[in-house]
């Protein structure tokens, strides 16, 4: 494991030609471009964290039956200030950066002084996302990154905070068939209040001013008041429906009072990540014409969800799926102390972690108004999920499992929003990097997985096939890092319908274990 975690990677710029095995299919064109920590070690200094480590993008470019490999460190302000100053002076989520030690008490106390007012890092390693025709890197603090998807140089630092009140905003926005793209995030005690923003970034030319805000700019659809002011959730992902955005307020929440003084107590910031098992998971639909949140009162148990898998409209009913939960421990185990331990004892920690499971959700949007307390008003058939109705209009939702034991899902995104079949993801196993990839298939519940001995595929990317008819008639995408030092790390290319490998595109580089990435087909 320990050769995995915590080494830095060498990044590879100049494009590398891939040895092609087998039968990479000609319509696929375009570039699959991806994002993870890369660097964990800076000078003497070490993150604590594997969320933590210096974004490295790389791509894998498919271009006339040739695939081209290339890879390059975010070149963010946090990259060079810590390159300048050969360690760490950037505070992460789960590492908090001092002054120079060697500073005269003067130059100390500022920088201390400035930290009450901290300038957030704009390390942008866990997705890339797409506003119009524009790339960003993204994180979770109010800052996003402009990348070029050709050379993965480093462009414009984009503030939401310029445009919306947004102190952090998530990774995984959604898109509509306009090119509009749709984001969540927090705003904290702006005016006095704390409240969740769902904001619209309307279609841009590429290259036409940052974020492409040209006018009308960024819109904010709706404003969520938190429940509380000074302990909002945190969330990592949103659903969109076609009528709906659904968003989950879960008993994991972020303490600000503990978050404004984390750096003089000499804490991280993950460490005023609160878990409140007692409490309940609120599910708000907020409807898209309306800009409104429903004012039934839908609950569910405590639960913590990183991943929205898809959310879809049926018969008055909103359906999500979602990776949950039941506890916060995912965080923990990302710990590099924790990754560094070896096999055995990793996987006896394993054991300790709550595993994932994908969990179906059945909102009904309406029900009769007389129906007597505790029924289950859910109508649909062919679910076990239910919602019973509650007095003082709550209604308590519990949901059908689907799966278990997957994470990082991905479907075809042309069914975002709609009914879908299937889904894409890692299969979860008591070791810190996943070693299977797996297809879903939601109306038989049945699976087909790919693994391989010495690889670790990252999270599988769908590409549909240009005159696809069925859901799953294109290639799965996945880069997969080969711990055998015999063999290289590669590009895998699968067939999505039977899940059996087309082709391989090995790498001689240094290929990194990621987080998220997109595919940008060929204009
Ligand atoms: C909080 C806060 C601040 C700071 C915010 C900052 C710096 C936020 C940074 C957030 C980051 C880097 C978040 C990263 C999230 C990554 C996630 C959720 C990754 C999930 C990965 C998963 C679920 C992997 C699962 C797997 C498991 C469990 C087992 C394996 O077998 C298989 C595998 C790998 C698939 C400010 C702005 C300073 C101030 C305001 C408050
Ligand atoms: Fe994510």
């Amino acid at each position: 494991m320990q050769s995995f975690f915590g080494n830095n990677r060498r990044e590879s710029p100049k494009p590398v030609k891939a040895q092609i095995r087998g039968e990479i299919p000609k319509w696929l064109q375009g570039t699959l471009i991806r994002n993870g920590p890369g660097m964990h070690k800076i000078g003497d200094t070490v993150y604590n964290h594997w969320f933590d480590g210096m974004a490295l993008l790389h791509s894998f470019t498919f271009k006339d039956g040739e695939i081209f490999y290339r890879s390059k460190y975010l070149r963010s302000d946090t990259y060079r200030s810590n390159m300048e100053a050969n360690r760490i002076v950037v505070s992460e989520f789960g590492t908090m950066a001092y002054p120079d030690p060697c500073k005269n008490i003067f130059a100390k106390a500022f920088s201390y002084l400035s930290h009450t007012i901290p300038d957030f890092t704009d390390n942008c390693l866990i997705n890339i996302i797409r506003c119009g025709e524009d790339l960003y890197a993204s994180t979770e603090t109010n800052y996003i990154r402009k990348i070029d998807l050709e050379t993965l140089e480093t462009n414009e630092k984009v503030d939401y905070r310029k445009y919306v009140a947004l102190n952090l905003a998530t990774s995984h926005p959604h898109y509509d068939t306009n090119g509009n793209t749709y984001n969540m995030g927090t705003s904290i005690g702006d005016k006095g209040k704390t409240k969740y923003q769902i904001i619209k970034i309307p279609q841009s030319k590429p290259g036409n001013s940052e974020l492409g805000l040209a006018t009308p700019g960024v819109l904010v659809i709706c404003s969520i008041p938190s429940r509380s002011l000074l302990r909002p959730s945190y969330f990592h992902s949103f659903g969109m429906t076609e009528n709906y955005i659904v968003f989950i307020e879960q008993p994991f929440k972020l303490d600000i009072l503990k978050l404004a003084t984390a750096y003089f107590r000499g804490v991280n910031w993950a460490s005023c990540l609160g878990w409140y098992p007692n409490d309940k998971t609120y599910i708000h639909l907020i409807d898209r014409e309306t800009k409104k949140i429903l004012s039934t009162k839908y609950y569910t148990d405590a639960l913590v969800v990183y991943h929205h898998v898809n959310a879809y409209e049926e018969d008055g009913h909103v359906i999500f799926d979602i990776v949950a939960y039941n506890d916060n421990s995912l965080y923990d185990m990302f710990y590099l102390k924790i990754l560094k331990l070896d096999d055995a004892a990793f996987e006896k920690q394993g054991k300790t972690f709550s595993s994932p499971s994908c969990r179906r959700f059945v909102i009904p949007l309406q029900h009769d108004k007389n129906v007597e307390l505790g029924t289950n008003i859910v109508t649909l058939e062919n679910t076990t999920a239910s919602a019973l109705k509650e007095k003082d209009g709550y209604v308590y939702c519990k949901p059908e499992i689907l799966f278990e034991g997957i994470e990082l899902p991905r479907i075809n995104y042309d069914y975002n929003g709609k009914k879908y079949r299937y889904i894409y993801a890692s299969k979860v196993q008591w070791r810190p990097v996943p070693t299977k990839i797996i297809k879903c298939d939601i109306l038989t519940k049945t699976c087909y997985e790919w693994r391989e001995d010495h690889c670790w595929p990252a999270e599988p990317v769908f590409v549909r096939a240009p005159e696809a008819k069925e859901e799953d008639d294109g290639v799965l995408l996945s880069s997969i890092v080969s711990s055998d030092p015999k063999t290289s790390s590669f590009l895998l290319v699968l067939d999505a319908k039977t899940f059996k490998e087309l082709g391989r595109a090995s790498v001689t580089a240094d290929i990194h274990l990621d987080l998220h990435g997109l595919f940008i087909p060929e204009k």
